[in-house]
């Protein structure tokens, strides 16, 4: 197999830091990866943090794997400015996304196996002229037409999507639809089955409103929208229940009895998940033509160049998107 690929992320956060913990438990059964980041500020960050950590530039993805063993393999992408953690700088912008589109080559090239990424800080990135909300929709858009994002984010017992993803809560109800609702349930049942081995994922879907709806007293949107974009998933023959009310669908006997839960909002989707398991929650890019995971958390500014940031979401994000690739390899 390819190595994996990470990319820095928002230089300034905690993403390097993660990085070095992950290669140190290397004996443990990381993953060997390919960081894309600058050997030159790894080295300064590994010396504030007093780590004698070897940091290896390597020229092809392909040398990962031989240096592993004795350093951490970095396939170079140099950065504008001095980074000085918990400051980004807009300068290095163009790094950070560079990182990306060269992760996203490497893996469509078959050089990597999967796509890891270190969380942006994307307020940075827009005001530097990004384009994209955030990761799940530049790659979308990396990837070509006909990719149709969809986020899900999964801990030990709990898989949750949002339909809607990066976007005011008003615009998120505003674009709720069928269709929406019934592809992005359609990606998410295909994907459990492919990725994760659920020959027939049961997926429960969440309502909008209180008790959702409460037949209409508290809102429409299950009457008009959602209902109907359940009975069509389920005459395609696939497990469906709902609109539950979102108050009720996490408790712990509730969770056992779908395989992921459907969320019409971000935050309604991510507050239980983050909750429940923040340290070890991957966040899965699904309906890709390649594998990409990343932490469920974000840059930690106010941790950055600590050293006590927890690895533990990063390097459930390599070992879930190693097994990824695996499974997806062995079935072709
Ligand atoms: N995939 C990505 O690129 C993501 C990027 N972000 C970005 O991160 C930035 C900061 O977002 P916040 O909402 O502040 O979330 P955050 O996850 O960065 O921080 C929230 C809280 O959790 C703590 N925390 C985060 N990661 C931790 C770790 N590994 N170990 C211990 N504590 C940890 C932080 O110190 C903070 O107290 C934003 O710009 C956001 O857009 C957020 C989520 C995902
Ligand atoms: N809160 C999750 C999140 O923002 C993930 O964003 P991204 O992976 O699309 O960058």
């Amino acid at each position: 197999m390819p190595p994996l690929v990470l990319t820095m992320g928002e230089p300034a956060g905690i993403g390097g830091e993660l990085a070095f913990a992950a290669w140190s438990r290397r004996a443990a059964g990381v993953p060997c990866f390919a960081l894309l980041d600058d050997p030159e500020r790894l080295g300064a960050l590994a010396r504030s943090l007093g780590l004698k950590l070897p940091i290896r530039p390597i020229e092809h993805a392909a040398d990962a794997e031989a240096v592993w063993a004795s350093a951490l393999p970095v396939l170079p992408i140099p950065l504008a400015a001095r980074v000085v953690p918990g400051k980004p700088d807009p300068a290095n912008a163009g790094a950070i996304i560079r990182a990306i589109e060269r992760a996203v080559a490497l893996v469509t090239a078959g050089e990597a196996s999967a796509l890891v990424t270190n969380p942006i800080q994307k307020q940075v990135l827009i005001e530097a002229g990004f384009r994209h909300p955030g990761h799940t929709e530049f790659l979308a858009d990396l990837a070509g037409p006909g990719a149709v994002p969809v986020m899900m984010l999964t801990c030990p017992g709990l898989r949750v999507v949002p339909i809607t993803i990066h976007q005011s809560l008003q615009s998120a109800i505003a674009d709720l639809s069928i269709d929406k609702i019934t592809t992005v349930a359609r990606i998410t049942a295909a994907a459990l089955t492919r990725d994760f081995g659920i020959a027939r994922p049961t997926l429960a879907v969440s309502g909008l409103n209180p008790h959702a709806g409460e037949g209409g007293a508290f809102g429409r949107e299950e009457i008009d929208v959602i209902a109907p974009a359940i009975q069509r998933l389920c005459a395609e023959g696939i497990e469906v229940e709902g609109p539950l009310p979102a108050d009720t669908m996490f408790h712990v006997r509730a969770r056992q009895t779908y395989d992921a839960a459907l969320c019409m909002y971000h935050d309604q989707a991510l507050i239980p998940i983050k909750t429940i398991d923040f340290e070890r929650g991957v966040n899965v890019t699904l309906g890709l033509p390649f594998v990409r995971t990343s932490p469920d958390h974000g840059t930690a500014l106010n941790l950055a160049g600590t050293g006590k940031a927890s690895p533990e979401s990063l390097i459930a994000a390599l070992v879930t998107a190693d097994q990824m690739a695996r499974t997806r390899a062995a079935a072709r």
